[in-house]
């Protein structure tokens, strides 16, 4: 029986580079997967992971009837065996149903990977949907962690070391950035929850304000 099957986590835990796992141990068996992705950081049309491989992917727009696509595709001869989504929390609710179709009037298993919420810890509506939808979601195992060594659950959006909760949803970045740029961390919930980050850590700690007080 085909599958819809969400693999969630923070930026940065492995999520491109299951994909790219999954897309190579079945092509070499033969098989063809249909690639989707959207606002890659690589590019157009890429799918990348940190550990340096790319490929090259469908970029899925604004709109696009995705179950239309693979009926296309097919019925123009082509092959599409399974179908891949990543970044799948910048597709709409609609393309997620449309996925669902792939699974359910198609008979093709659909991998969609994606962080589940946004750097104000609010789920995006392509993840949401994937929830309600979704055969099976798979958080995955490699744990990404936050600056005190806790497993990382959150995104935060930061602006020169600082965390921001203002701001567009979709803001394509990375956890490695140049200071003063946009970029994210993923943090552990207490430390979302209180903004506090790893400069913002290290700040603190040299602070004088909280040096040990010595008695005379
Ligand atoms: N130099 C490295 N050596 C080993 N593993 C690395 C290296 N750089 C990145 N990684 C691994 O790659 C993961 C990020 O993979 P990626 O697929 O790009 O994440 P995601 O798609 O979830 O944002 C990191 O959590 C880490 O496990
Ligand atoms: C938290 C958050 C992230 N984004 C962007 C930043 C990256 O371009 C992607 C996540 O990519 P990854 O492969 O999982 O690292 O999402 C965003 O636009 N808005 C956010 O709130």
């Amino acid at each position: 029986m085909s599958e819809l099957v969400f693999f969630s986590g923070t930026m940065d835990c492995g999520k491109s580079t299951l994909a790219l796992q999954i897309e190579h141990n079945r092509s070499a068996r033969g098989l063809q997967g249909m690639i989707l992705t959207r606002n890659d950081r690589a590019g157009e049309g890429k799918l990348s992971s940190r550990l340096g491989l790319v490929t090259d992917a469908v970029e899925v727009a604004a709109g696009q009837d995705l179950y239309a696509h693979l009926v296309d595709h097919l019925s123009q001869g082509g092959r599409a065996d399974y179908v891949i989504a990543d970044e799948a929390q910048f597709l709409a609710p609609e393309q997620i149903d449309q996925l669902a179709r792939v699974v359910d009037d198609l008979g093709l298993d659909v991998y969609a990977f994606g962080i589940t919420t946004d750097f104000r810890s609010k789920l995006f509506p392509g993840s949401q949907r994937l929830v309600e939808l979704a055969d099976r979601v798979e958080v995955l195992q490699v744990e990404a962690l936050c600056w005190c060594g806790a497993r990382a659950t959150h995104n935060a959006r930061t602006v020169g070391g600082e965390m921001v909760v203002e701001g567009a949803q979709v803001v394509v970045g990375d956890v490695h950035h140049s200071a003063g740029e946009v970029g994210y961390e993923v943090l552990c919930r207490r430390h979302h929850r209180r903004r506090m980050t790893a400069a913002t850590a290290r700040a603190a700690a040299l602070s004088p304000d909280v040096l040990p007080v010595t008695s005379s």
